[in-house]
């Protein structure tokens, strides 16, 4: 959590960005901790005939920080091709999440990711750094200007992390 207040306060340095940025994440921030195990043969195991475990996706917040004991996470290029993230001793690896994107104007590139076939078995911790419930991430004024209009509406984070939650209940409980 600090290391994401951190990075969320660097960012809005570096954009000289006001306060909407780092607040959205004070009063009861949403903070995802996740932890991903993954079995050998864990795609054959669902049924999944494609060569990666996780399907490709973004992630819903401002920074996503994750370790991995064994490689697997690929992150997708601009031309489409997938990069694999490696292992590098006592570091995190750091990616950025849509909310970033959109509160940037897209100067901050959301990365989309998947996780490869898994040959042996393999475990990620994720710690997703998310805002308050009521935020409304929208491109913050330092971004827009009358020759950069903003590219985003506005997106209710809240509610629509709920249904993105809820959606994947219904399709577990199907
Ligand atoms: O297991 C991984 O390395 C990635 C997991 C992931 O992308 C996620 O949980 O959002
Ligand atoms: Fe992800």
């Amino acid at each position: 959590m600090v290391l994401g207040d951190q990075l969320l306060a660097a960012c809005a340095q570096d954009l000289a960005l006001k306060g909407a940025l780092t607040d959205s994440c004070r009063a009861s921030p949403m903070h995802h901790l996740g932890l991903n195990s993954y079995r050998p043969g864990h795609g054959a195991d669902i049924a999944n005939n494609v060569d990666y475990a996780m399907s490709p996706h973004i992630d819903h917040a401002y920074f996503t920080v994750e370790l991995q004991d064994t490689p697997g996470l690929q992150v997708q290029d601009e031309d489409g091709t997938w990069l694999s993230v490696p292992l590098v001793p006592d570091a995190v690896f750091v990616s950025l999440p849509d909310y970033l994107q959109r509160a940037t104007n897209g100067v901050y590139r959301r990365a989309t990711h998947r996780v490869g076939t898994v040959r042996a078995g393999r475990i990620s911790i994720q710690y997703k750094h998310r805002p308050d419930y009521s935020t409304v991430v929208a491109p913050l004024a330092p971004c827009t200007s009358a020759d950069t209009p903003a590219r985003y509406a506005p997106f209710d984070t809240g509610t629509r992390y709920a249904a993105l939650l809820q959606s994947l209940l219904n399709r577990y409980n199907r």
